[in-house]
């Protein structure tokens, strides 16, 4: 932890970004916490309202037994057979509520913390979903899952105790004392004198607590993310031999949360232990005060019963007072998890999805792109400028192909005109709108992207290729002709299950070039105006390479589209209507083929008679 505090705050891993920057990181403290829960808890008001009903009720009740207990034994003590009889029905009949409205109580309290788990659980993924993508280049996933499993239960957990407990303890409390000071308030003036040791000791420790807390979810959070990481890339895991050095990384975090963990139940024991050992002092001290009352002669000022009835109270209050205490603990202990949970659920993102004026490109041509004077860095590498005012123009309905060396901000263009980031200076336009101005979402519609390394989801191929297209464009129809579009039909047909074939995690169960044409489907079935395509064949072998590249020339040969092709073979870029040549963040030559080939010295015909020579190297051999 002393570790990531020195660590420079602009490129360390964690913490709240977003586009533009590091974002504080809100401290909150029980109070807020508790504020903001029950601002949640708001919202099931109904249920709450008849659970903290039920709680009324059954405290009220609860203080009836140790009253007609210590009137049942005096009237037994005394031998009166009608008064004991009637004591002990009315003692049975309080008994029997309390179980009774106990039982309905827990479940109302219950329902209210699981659907606040829910909706906890629900509105965080929704929004780390929507943060921007300089977010994802600064967290690991392992500390988000570990925020909606770990911290989204911690956070919750105490809410249906804390609330259920919290009602009834006050009740208990507030009446318990009475009863003390009404059946002796001498008695009662001596009891109560532990509170302030016992309050000050609660609270010392709740505070440590936290502190623990907050470090057991921060390793934990690591551990997550290295058990992510070796089953993410578990083939490479095996393939090297690294499985003990995987488990011990796991285990190193793992157990830095474990010796935190067992700080705080030793902590907490001594605490319980302390406290038990003053309440039971004074229980003592109780029965030797009040017994000394009962054996005054000839008037006792307390008779067995009313001692028993004190004591009966006095426990009551004490225990209730140790469960308020608790409560308060857990809060504390869990405004550690919602400061990570409502941190990042509060977080708005700097580039808003959803906001901005709605896109849309004329259907006969796609649109046409610019890239103004467009500077460029990531967050996470201030010093390394990727676009160094970079001057692009692709007019509707061309195909511009970025070419160069490897490093040089070609995919860089690609996220930016995908809006994953904002330039740092310039602008991108589409049809001559910024695009900072356009509502994200609305621009996403109109765009096919295929990636080197496409991802896929655990979900059938069907699924895969109808992903993120409006259910009722996905028809079983439409998703086959796409596909055979894409020269996936055969392969699809080929299986077992067919389109109803389940990929397994990203795709495992397919082979690169199978994928990439699934993603080909993808585009197909989304008829795009705008055909991102970033080398998309650089990953595959000759024979994959022939079956994707002749889908991707079906669909760059579809009308009414501006592609932007980003390649490392040249020969795949041959016919595009202007090649730009980027290194450095700038477009260095900008032509078509015949004209770039036919410049003396330039760098693309460099590049190109190097790649001739190298593909005729490999033929000879
Ligand atoms: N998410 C990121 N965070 C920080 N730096 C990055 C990130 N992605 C890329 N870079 C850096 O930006 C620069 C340009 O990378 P980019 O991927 O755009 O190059 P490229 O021309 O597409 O290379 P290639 O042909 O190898 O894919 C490189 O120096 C790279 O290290």
């Amino acid at each position: 932890m002393r570790c990531f505090c020195r660590k420079d705050r602009n490129t360390a891993e964690g913490g709240i970004r977003g586009d533009k920057g590091t974002k504080a990181d809100q401290e909150r403290t029980p109070a807020e916490y508790l504020w903001r829960v029950l601002g949640l808890a708001k919202l099931e008001w109904q249920l709450l309202a008849c659970a903290i009903g039920l709680t009324l009720v059954t405290s009220v009740a609860a203080l009836f037994v140790p009253h007609f207990q210590g009137a049942a034994i005096d009237a037994a003590i005394a031998s009166d057979k009608e008064k004991f009889h009637r004591r002990a029905a009315l003692l049975l009949a309080s008994s029997m509520g309390v179980a009774l409205f106990s039982a309905c109580k827990g479940a109302c309290f219950s329902l209210v913390g699981r659907r606040l788990a829910f909706k906890v659980r629900t509105g965080l993924l929704k929004n780390i979903l929507s943060q921007d993508i300089a977010y994802f280049d600064s967290v690991n996933t392992g500390d988000l899952l570990s925020r909606l499993s770990y911290d989204c239960t911690n956070l919750t957990s105490p809410c249906n105790t804390v609330m259920s407990l919290a009602a009834q303890n006050i009740v208990v409390i507030t009446g318990g004392l009475t009863m003390c000071f009404y059946v002796c308030w001498r008695l009662a003036m001596v009891s109560f004198a532990v509170v302030m040791p016992i309050t000050y000791l609660i609270k010392r420790y709740a505070r440590w607590s936290q502190t623990l807390n907050r470090e057991i979810s921060a390793m934990l959070g690591l551990a997550s993310n290295v058990a992510n990481e070796a089953l993410g890339n578990v083939r490479t895991v095996r393939a090297t031999s690294s499985e003990d050095v995987e488990f011990a990384r796991y285990e190193e975090h793992a157990r830095a949360a474990l010796v935190a963990g067992v700080k705080d139940a030793f902590g907490g024991a001594g605490t319980v232990a302390l406290t038990n050992l003053l309440e039971l002092g004074t229980s003592v001290l109780i029965l030797w005060l009040g017994g000394g009352m009962t054996m005054e002669r000839p008037d006792p000022r307390l008779t067995i019963g009313a001692l028993i009835t004190f004591q009966l109270y006095f426990n009551a209050v004490t225990s209730s007072y140790t469960a308020l205490s608790n409560c308060v603990t857990s809060l504390v202990r869990a405004a550690g998890s919602a400061s990570r949970v409502f941190s990042l659920q509060d977080n708005l993102p700097d580039i808003a999805p959803r906001s901005g004026a709605t896109f849309a490109p004329s259907r006969a041509r796609g649109p046409a792109v610019a890239l103004e004077n467009v500077t460029f860095w990531y967050q996470m590498r201030p010093n390394n400028i990727v676009l160094r005012g970079m001057n692009v123009v692709i007019p509707g309905g061309s195909t511009a192909a970025l070419v160069g060396k490897s490093g040089g901000g070609k995919t860089t263009v690609v996220s930016l005109l995908l809006r994953y980031y904002d330039v740092k200076g310039g602008a991108i336009t589409l049809d001559g709108r910024d695009i900072r101005s356009l509502n994200l979402a609305s621009v996403h519609r109109h765009v096919g992207l295929v990636m080197q390394d496409t991802q896929m989801f655990n979900r059938t191929i069907a699924g895969n290729i109808g992903y993120g297209v409006a259910e009722e464009d996905a028809t079983e129809e439409a998703i086959e002709a796409a596909a055979r579009k894409a020269n996936a039909h055969d392969f699809i047909a080929a299986m077992p299950d067919g389109y109803e074939t389940r990929l397994g995690e990203r795709g495992i169960r397919l082979s690169g070039g199978q994928r990439q044409r699934l993603a080909i489907a993808r585009v197909f079935l989304r008829h795009p105006r705008l055909l991102l395509l970033d080398e998309a064949t650089s990953a595959l072998d000759l024979e994959s390479e022939a079956a994707v590249q002749s889908a991707l020339d079906r669909l760059l040969a579809l009308g009414g589209r501006t592609a932007v092709v980003v390649a490392h073979r040249l020969s795949t870029v041959r016919h595009a209507d202007r090649i730009n040549v980027i290194a450095d963040g700038e477009v260095v030559e900008g032509g078509t083929h015949e004209e770039l080939v036919a410049r003396e010295g330039g760098v693309y015909a460099g590049l190109l008679s190097l790649q001739e020579r190298k593909k005729s190297e490999v033929i000879a051999e």
